[in-house]
C-alpha cells in the first residue's frame, strides 16, 4: 500500500513538473511537505492550509490536504449536491445528466478554506464540500484500503485467539453481533457457539445477519451421505479445499455450516484463505497472478437424479480483482466442478495450468491448512468468496444442516452497526 501510494504520488508530481509548474520541494518520505505551493496555483486567503488550485484545458486540479486532485468538468457538474441536482433525502440523483454539455466549464471558480464554489455558464452554483472530494475523488479513494482484513495460515489464524460469539449475545445484542461481524470481515470466517442443534435455531442466526440465499438446494439444506442428490458432497468421502457454487455466475457469498449430528470417525472440515495463498502467488510470480485474473473460466453443475434436473453455468476468472485498484475480492477454486476449458487457446492454455498449479501448491501447503471438527452447538460461517473448505472422509452417521446467504445483505447489516464493509 505505501509503495503504491509513493509511486502515485510521485507520477503525479512528474505530471506537474511536465506542464512547467516549478518551486516544488519534494522531501520524501515526508509527505507532509511532499507538495508545497506552486507559482502558478491560485489560493485561498490563508496560505498556511495549503489549498490551491488550477483550471485547466481539460480538468481543474485542487491541492487540498496534501493531495492533488484532478476533475473532469462534467464529474463535477455531474456530482452537484444542490438541493434542484440531488435529493438528500433519498441520496438519489435528481439531475439528468445527459442536459450537461460535454465541453461544460465553470464561469468562474471561487476557494476558500473549507468549500469550492462553482458558478456554471448557466448561472447554476455548485458548491462542495473539500473533505467531500478529498473522500470521493479518485486520488483520495486511491489512498485508503478498501476492505481491512487479515490474511491468514493456521498460525496466523489460531495466534490470534479469535473468539467465538456467543448464540444468546449474537441474538440479542448489537455488541454481539457486530464483534461477529467483524471477525467474519477481518478473517472470512467465523463461530457462533451454544447454538441449539436443530434447523431452526441455526435458520434463525442466519436471518439475523443476512437473508437467506435460496438456491437449487433449497432454502434451509439439511444432508447426510444418502447420495440424494447427484454431488459427492451426498457422500461419505473427503471433499479436498474448494469454494461453492462456483457454477453461478455470482457464487454465493457466505455458507453456514452447522453438524447437528455425528456417530462415527473422521469428518473434520478444512479451512485455508484463499486470498493468503492468491498472495503468495502475487508476490513470487506475479505474471501467473495476472494470468489467473484474466482467463474466463466456466463451472457446471449438471445434475440428472431422481426428481432433480439442473444444468448450471457459471463464467469467470479464478482470481476476480477491481480493475481500478487491482484489490482481489473473489475466488472461484473447484476442480471438481470445472467444466471444459475452451475459452482461450492451447498456448494460453499452458501458461494457465502452470498458474493453477503455483496457486493449488500454496492453497495445498499443510500450514495453510486449518482444520476443525463441527460440533452440534457451534455453527461455522464462511465467505465463500474467500475462504475454501473441504472435509476429510468420515464413517458413521453424519448430519449437516445450513444455508447460504446473499453477501450484499450481510455487508450492509455490517455498514448499519458502523464496519467498514
Ligand atoms: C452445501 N450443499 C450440500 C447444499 C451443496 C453442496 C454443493 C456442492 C457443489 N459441488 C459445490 O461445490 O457447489
Ligand atoms: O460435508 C461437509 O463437511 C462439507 C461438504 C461441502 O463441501 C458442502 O456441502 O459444500
Ligand atoms: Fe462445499
Amino acid at each position: 500500500m505505501w509503495c503504491h501510494r509513493l509511486s502515485h504520488l510521485q507520477s503525479s508530481l512528474q505530471n506537474l513538473l511536465r506542464r512547467g509548474v516549478t518551486c516544488w520541494a519534494f522531501q520524501q518520505p515526508n509527505f507532509k511537505s511532499l507538495f508545497p505551493l506552486a507559482i502558478h496555483w491560485h489560493h485561498t486567503a490563508s496560505e498556511s492550509l495549503g489549498c490551491a488550485w488550477q483550471q485547466h484545458e481539460d480538468h481543474f486540479e485542487l491541492q487540498y490536504a496534501n493531495t492533488v486532485m484532478r476533475f473532469d468538468y462534467v464529474w463535477l457538474r455531474d456530482h452537484c449536491r444542490s438541493a434542484s441536482c440531488y435529493n438528500s433525502k433519498t441520496h438519489q440523483r435528481s439531475l439528468d445528466t445527459a442536459s450537461v454539455d460535454l465541453c461544460i466549464k465553470p464561469k468562474t471558480v471561487h476557494l476558500d478554506e473549507t468549500t469550492l464554489c462553482l458558478t456554471w455558464p448557466d448561472g447554476h452554483v455548485t458548491k462542495y464540500d473539500l473533505d467531500w472530494l478529498v473522500r470521493n475523488s479518485y486520488e483520495g479513494q486511491k489512498q485508503k484500503v478498501i476492505q481491512p482484513r487479515i490474511f491468514w495460515n493456521a498460525e496466523i489464524y489460531q495466534r490470534a485467539q479469535v473468539p467465538s460469539v456467543d448464540f444468546q449475545s449474537f441474538l440479542e445484542t448489537n455488541e454481539g453481533l457486530k464483534n461477529f461481524l467483524q471477525n467474519f470481515l477481518l478473517y472470512g470466517i467465523a463461530f457462533v457457539e451454544n447454538v441449539p442443534p436443530t434447523q431452526e435455531h441455526t435458520e434463525k442466526l442466519a436471518e439475523r445477519i443476512s437473508l437467506i440465499r435460496e438456491t437449487i438446494y433449497g432454502r434451509m439444506w439439511y444432508f447426510t451421505s444418502d447420495f440424494s442428490r447427484g454431488d459427492t458432497a451426498y457422500t461419505k468421502l473427503a471433499l479436498d479445499r474448494h469454494t461453492d457454487t462456483t457454477y453461478f455466475q455470482e457464487p454465493c457469498g457466505i455458507q453456514v455450516f452447522h453438524c447437528l449430528k455425528h456417530e462415527g470417525t473422521g469428518g473434520r472440515t478444512l479451512l485455508v484463505d484463499g486470498f493468503y495463498a492468491a498472495e503468495q502467488v502475487l508476490q513470487k510470480a506475479p505474471e501467473q497472478f495476472e494470468l489467473l485474473t484474466k482467463v474466463p473460466l466456466k463451472h457446471e453443475y449438471i445434475e440428472n437424479f431422481g426428481e432433480c434436473h439442473n444444468h448450471m453455468i457459471g463464467v469467470g476468472p479464478v482470481l476476480n480483482i477491481y480493475p481500478w485498484n487491482k484489490e482481489l475480492y473473489l475466488i472461484r477454486y473447484n476442480n471438481y466442478d470445472r467444466a471444459v476449458i475452451n475459452t482461450v487457446p492451447y498456448d494460453v492454455v499452458h501458461r494457465w495450468y502452470a498458474a493453477h498449479r503455483t496457486l493449488t501448491v500454496e492453497l495445498r501447503r499443510p500450514e495453510n491448512e486449518f482444520w476443525v471438527k463441527l460440533k452440534p452447538g457451534r455453527v461455522l460461517f464462511i465467505d465463500n468468496w474467500r475462504v475454501l473448505h473441504g472435509r476429510e472422509s468420515f464413517t458413521g452417521y453424519r448430519q449437516l444442516c445450513g444455508c447460504y446467504l446473499t453477501r450484499d445483505d450481510v455487508l450492509n447489516t455490517a455498514r448499519l452497526l458502523g464496519l467498514q464493509a
